[in-house]
């Protein structure tokens, strides 16, 4: 028989993501209603690495659910991915008597906890938080609706300079290897091209959408790049294509980190919510080495395997449409 869960430790790991706060509070507040003590560590893996971690209670989450980044700071741990490192969390952990984790992050933060759970076999559950939304298993992560708004904003803001000066702007979102942030602010800003790791865009078939748009008497354009896609970043498709073709003066701009903050939408906290108590009571109820996911509306569990194991498709009838409405 597990032993029984009592002390559970909360925390943020990999890029911060808007509805992180939310999900820390539904984390600690569902400790507290089923009567767990409730830790938070600092700064990810490297807090857990340094002995870093406070004792939580319902009004050290007061006034967080409307706020963006995380209250409990987040890494990236160099440390964590050697044997040594998760040795040295575990003999922290076990001193302050923490019989549970639960994490907050992306894939990254996942194949730690995967891993940390394979050497140790401490209960634990990731919660994903992460604006890419690149996780299989879940339709989707805590940040990324959030993120694609404030994607979807910044468009609209670029489109009023691209019509008012026949421009054609590349504008390149985040997704570290993952084009659901580009499909779907390019779909919502009303995008001539999305271009994202997923699907092979050449420069000729840029051009030539891009021609054929034009003579459909179009004067200004917005592509929407993911960063890291297989025709290089937006600054170098803009440069081929500008030693290509004349027709538009082109400009580009990266989001960059503006996506990443911000208060989160209503969907986000909901959905972190949700997450929060799901992970408390999938722990309690002997779930682990999971993660939380949202299929269709409902809760659901998922093992690392099958959550590691396939990429996330970007959804063929988002790509489908994307090419119907960009004439
Ligand atoms: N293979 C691994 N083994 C051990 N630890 C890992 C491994 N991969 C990632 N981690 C740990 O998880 C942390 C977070 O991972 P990563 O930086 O990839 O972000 P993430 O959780 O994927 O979030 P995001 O992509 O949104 O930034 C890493 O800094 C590292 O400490
Ligand atoms: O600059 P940082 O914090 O390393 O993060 C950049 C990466 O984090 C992400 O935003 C995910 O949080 C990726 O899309 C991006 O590549
Ligand atoms: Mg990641």
């Amino acid at each position: 028989m597990t032993p029984e869960i009592k002390n559970i430790a909360v925390f943020t790991s990999g890029g911060d993501a808007p509805g992180m706060n939310a999900a820390v509070r539904a984390v600690v507040r569902a400790s507290i209603y089923y009567k767990k003590e409730i830790f938070g560590i600092y700064r990810g893996y490297e807090g857990m690495i340094e002995n870093d971690l406070v004792k939580l209670n319902a009004r050290s989450v007061s006034n967080i659910i409307q706020r963006g980044g995380t209250i409990l700071k987040s890494a990236r741990s160099k440390e964590f991915r050697t044997e040594e490192g998760r040795a040295q969390a575990y003999q922290h952990l076990k001193a302050r008597h923490i019989d549970a984790l639960v994490a907050i992050g992306g894939d990254g933060t996942f194949t730690g906890l995967h891993k940390f759970y394979e050497e140790y076999k401490m209960p634990v559950i990731c919660i994903p938080g992460t604006i890419d939304n690149d996780l299989a298993g879940t339709d989707y992560t805590i940040g990324y609706d959030t993120a694609t708004n404030t994607a979807v904003d910044a468009i609209d803001k670029i489109r009023d300079t691209a019509l008012s000066h026949n421009r054609l702007f590349f504008i390149e979102v985040m997704g570290r290897d993952s084009g659901q942030i580009a499909i779907n602010s390019g779909i919502a800003g009303g995008a001539v091209a999305i271009i994202i790791p997923e699907e092979e865009t050449t420069i000729d078939q840029l051009i030539e959408k891009l021609d054929e748009t034009a003579r459909n008497n179009k004067k200004s354009s917005l592509v929407v790049v993911a960063e890291g896609g297989k025709s290089g970043n937006a600054l170098e498709i803009a440069q081929q294509v500008k030693e290509r073709y004349s027709y538009y003066d082109t400009k580009v701009t990266i989001l960059g980190h503006l996506q990443r903050g911000g208060a989160p939408t209503y969907f986000d906290r909901v959905l972190a919510s949700r997450m929060g108590v799901a992970a408390i009571e999938g722990l309690l109820q002997g779930e682990t080495d999971v993660m939380v996911g949202i299929q269709n509306g409902k809760i659901v569990y998922n093992d690392f395997e099958l959550t590691m194991s396939k990429e996330k498709e970007i959804e063929a009838e988002a790509l489908r449409i994307a090419k119907i409405l960009a004439i």
